[in-house]
């Protein structure tokens, strides 16, 4: 069994792991912190693990944490970047679901998160945890950096178009939608019941910290004798709980290409990626609580403008799912092992 730790087990992130890995027959979670619930047990403060998990929260100690195989990190960004070297020297595996290792320009990482990195040393040696990107140095990894939620929705989005060069990267744009556990379970005023039902409304629309993620995943994937591209990424809040739709937009270099037969084969090897027939949207409700991004790709009206509509969980595909498929790359298991939920509605 692999002795899994959770730092941050009481945020929503946390939670969705421990739901996924209570269930994962090849692990064994032996460290579930908090520092506010230390010593109350798990299952009282999450009743839907009643039954499932017979273990106490406890302040996040370096001490219980060297013990594990490989530790999680579902905590604000700053946290794992000042804790982490010590469990890798140890040879402890780390998997952050936070945005501390994502940007590899540790310059460009302290612009958009307004602080200091706490170990650039160690950014060099994350790996970003997309499988559909990074599956052979995701296995290798002593660091895996879980991409964010919409990062992760946007580049499955455009990866195909990107790859094959095929579409004009001066001028993309991703508009999307997140539902509300996206900005976490900690309390503010602008995420209450009263503020965001009934509402629909856009936000970071100057700059998203989220816009230099997606612009170096996509520049991963073009050749190197291109230009950077340039995104205009604008989020918008949602009046639901779970569940991003991301709707790319990019102009074609060559409109001759099967666009459906394209995305079908470069996802058709892939587990957790379901490109839809021709002529479907994808639904949010369709991955709620899955580990699966569904996509439609569209050239309104056969001009030259190509449409991906994706959809994923945030808190599965989007954070706790991905980082779920990233251990069992990791350890040598099969990718969809404790990720095999169907949605609950169609
Ligand atoms: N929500 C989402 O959809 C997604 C989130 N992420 C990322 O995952 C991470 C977690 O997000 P989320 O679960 O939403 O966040 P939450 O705010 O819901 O939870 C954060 C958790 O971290 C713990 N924590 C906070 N500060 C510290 C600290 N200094 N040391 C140790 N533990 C700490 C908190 O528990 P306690 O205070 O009890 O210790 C809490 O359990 C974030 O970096 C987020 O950006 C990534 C993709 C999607
Ligand atoms: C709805 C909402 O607020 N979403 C969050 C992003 C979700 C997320 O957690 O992404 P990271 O992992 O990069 O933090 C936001 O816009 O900041």
């Amino acid at each position: 069994m692999i002795k899994v730790g959770i730092v941050g087990a009481t945020g929503y992130t946390g939670v969705e792991l421990l739901r996924l890995l209570v269930a994962h027959p090849n692990v064994e979670i032996a460290a579930v912190t908090s520092r506010s619930e230390a010593g109350k047990l798990v299952s009282d403060y999450f009743p839907n693990l009643r039954g499932h998990l017979d273990l106490a929260f406890t302040d996040p100690s370096f001490d219980q944490l060297a013990h594990c195989d490989v530790v999680f990190y579902a905590t604000p960004h700053g946290v794992a970047q000042s804790q982490v070297a010590e469990l890798i020297n140890r040879d402890v595996r780390v998997i952050d679901l936070s945005a501390d290792f994502r940007i590899r320009d540790v310059e460009l990482w302290e612009k958009w998160y307004n602080q200091p990195h706490g170990s650039p040393e160690l950014v060099g040696h994350a790996v970003y945890g997309l499988p559909e990107r990074n599956r052979d140095a995701i296995a290798n990894a002593k660091l895996v950096a879980c991409p964010g939620c919409y990062p992760t929705a946007s580049q499955l989005a455009l990866l195909p178009l990107i790859e094959n060069g095929l579409v004009d990267t001066q001028n993309l744009i991703v508009n999307a939608a997140s539902g509300v556990s996206g900005a976490g379970r900690q309390g503010k005023v602008a995420n209450l019941f009263a503020e965001v039902a009934d509402s629909f409304k856009a936000y970071g629309v100057a700059g998203h910290r989220h816009l230099p993620e997606i612009e170096q995943g996509l520049n991963d994937a073009q050749s190197d004798n291109d230009d950077a591209v340039k995104l205009t990424f604008v989020p918008h809040l949602l009046p639901m709980i779970r569940g991003i739709h991301a709707t790319a937009y990019a102009t074609l270099k060559d409109t001759s290409v099967d666009l459906q037969a394209l995305f079908e084969s470069r996802y058709e090897n892939e587990p957790f990626v379901d490109v839809l027939p021709a002529g479907s949207c994808p639904e949010t409700r369709t991955v709620k609580s899955t580990n699966i991004c569904r996509l439609s790709v569209v050239r309104p009206q056969d001009r030259d403008t190509v449409v991906v509509m994706s959809v994923i969980d945030n808190l599965t595909k989007g954070a706790s799912g991905q980082a779920v498929q990233n251990l069992n790359i990791m350890f040598g298991l099969p990718e969809t092992q404790g990720l095999e939920q169907v949605a609950l509605i169609p």
